[in-house]
C-alpha cells in the first residue's frame, strides 16, 4: 500500500472505501475499497478533497482480485465446466452438463496449502447436473503476488484436470431379475420400473429384462445370454442374501463372471455384488435397491457409466460415509453418503 496523486493513480487499486457526502442529501460510498480507478474517476476524487489515495499497485508482480480469481479458475477447470464472471475475487464454477463430478482431493489441498487463496469444492464422485455450482475459488486480499497464482497453474498443469464433469455413456442395460415369487407371478415385479426410471435418469436405456426363477444355470444362461444381446451392462436383481434360494451370486459366477467384490461396506447395499464378463460389468443388486431411494446402486452406476472400471478398492473406500441414515425424505447427493471418497 502507499499513497500516490490520484493524477498517476489510473489502473490503480483503491485499497479502503472514499466517502463522500453532500450536505443535506447523501453520506455514502463514492467508491469502494478494491475499485480499479480510471481516467474519469479523477475529476470527481479531487471533488470529494482526495489529492492523494492510498492505492495497491498492480503491475506483472500483484494481480488484482477479480483477474487472479479467474486464471485461478480457469486452471483448476477441466471439461464440461463454465466460469461465472469473477466478483469480489470470486469465481464460481458451474456443470454446463449432466454428468460425473469428479475432483482431485489432494491438488485442492495443494492449492489450498498456498497462503491467501482458497478453494471449495463439492465432494468428488456425485452426480451433478448443468448449471449446478461444483467449486468456487476466491483470493483472499486485494492484491496478490503473481508468484502465487503461478504455483496454482503449476497443480493445475500437474493434476489436470482438478475438476471436470464427465459425461455418461448412454448403455443399453440388460437384467435378469430373479426370485420364484416374481417367475411364477406370486407378485407382481417391482424392480424393473425402479431399474427403467434409474437408467433413463443417468440417460441410458433397459435392453431386455429376463425373468428367472432362484436356479444358478438359468441365471448364468440369462447373463449370458444379454451379454449375446450386446448389453452393455448386466443387472441381476434380488437373491443375493443368505437364505438357501439366495443363489444369483453363484450365478454370475457360473456365468463367468471375474467376481470384484461380494459384500460391499455400505448400508443399505451391503449384500451387493460387483463383477466383469469381459468389459461388461455384472452387478448384482440386493432387494434394497428396489426399495430404498438411495443405495450403493446410486454411487457406483454413474462412475460405471462415465468409463470407470472399478476395483475392489474403489468399492471398500465407500465404507467411511457409507452408512445411510434413511431419512423421510431422502436428500441424496446432497449429504454425506458415500461422500468418503
Ligand atoms: N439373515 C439374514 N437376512 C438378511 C440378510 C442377511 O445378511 N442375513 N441381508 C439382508 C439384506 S442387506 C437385504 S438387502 C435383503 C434382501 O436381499 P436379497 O437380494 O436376497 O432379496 P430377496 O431375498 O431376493 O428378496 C427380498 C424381498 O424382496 C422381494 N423382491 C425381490 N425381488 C423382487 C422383485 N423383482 N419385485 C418385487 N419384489 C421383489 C422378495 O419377494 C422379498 O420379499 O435381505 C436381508 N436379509
Ligand atoms: O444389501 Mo442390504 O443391501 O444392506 O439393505
Amino acid at each position: 500500500m502507499r499513497a500516490v496523486p490520484v493524477y498517476q493513480a489510473e489502473g490503480m487499486v483503491l485499497c479502503h472505501d472514499i466517502t463522500e457526502i453532500i450536505p443535506g442529501k447523501r453520506k455514502g460510498k463514492a467508491f469502494r475499497k478494491g475499485h480499479v480507478i480510471c481516467k474519469e474517476d479523477i475529476p470527481r476524487l479531487l471533488d470529494i478533497g482526495k489529492e492523494n489515495i492510498y492505492v495497491w499497485e498492480v503491475n506483472a508482480q500483484t494481480i488484482h482480485e477479480n483477474d487472479a480469481a479467474t486464471r485461478f479458475a480457469k486452471a483448476v477447470a477441466g471439461a464440461g465446466l463454465s466460469l461465472d464472471e469473477a466478483s469480489e475475487g470470486k469465481v464460481e464454477i458451474r456443470a454446463n452438463t449432466l454428468g460425473l463430478l469428479k475432483v482431485n482431493a489432494e491438488a485442492v489441498e495443494k492449492i489450498n496449502d498456498i497462503d491467501q487463496v482458497a478453494a471449495a469444492t463439492l465432494h468428488t464422485n456425485q452426480m451433478v447436473n448443468a448449471g449446478n455450482k461444483v467449486t468456487g475459488c476466491k483470493i483472499i486480499p486485494l492484491v496478490i503476488n503473481a508468484e502465487k497464482l503461478q504455483q496454482i497453474e503449476q497443480i493445475g498443469i500437474d493434476y489436470y484436470p482438478v475438476v471436470e464433469v464427465k459425461p455418461l455413456k448412454a448403455c443399453k442395460v440388460g437384467v435378469v431379475t430373479t426370485g420364484s415369487e416374481v417367475y411364477h407371478g406370486r407378485i407382481k415385479d417391482c424392480f424393473g420400473p425402479v431399474l427403467t426410471d434409474k437408467f433413463e435418469h443417468l440417460g441410458s436405456s433397459i435392453l431386455r429384462q429376463i425373468f428367472v426363477p432362484d436356479d444358478i444355470s438359468m441365471i448364468a444362461e440369462a447373463i449370458q445370454s444379454l451379454r449375446a444381446a450386446g448389453a452393455d451392462m448386466i443387472v441381476t436383481t434380488g437373491g443375493m442374501s443368505v437364505d438357501p434360494d439366495d443363489v444369483t451370486p453363484s450365478g454370475i459366477r457360473e456365468a463367468g463372471g471375474e467376481i470384484v467384490i461380494y459384500g460391499a461396506p455400505t448400508l443399505p447395499g451391503a449384500m451387493f455384488m460387483l463383477a466383469y464378463l469381459g468389459t461388461v460389468p455384472v452387478l448384482g443388486l440386493p432387494g434394497c435397491v428396489m426399495y430404498h431411494k438411495s443405495t450403493i446402486f446410486d454411487l457406483v452406476v454413474p462412475r460405471l457409466l462415465a468409463g470407470e472400471v472399478l476395483s475392489r478398492k474403489d468399492i471398500t473406500k465407500f465404507g467411511y460415509g457409507g452408512l445411510c441414515l434413511v431419512c423421510e425424505e431422502c436428500r441424496y447427493p446432497e449429504c454425506g453418503f458415500g461422500k468418503g471418497n
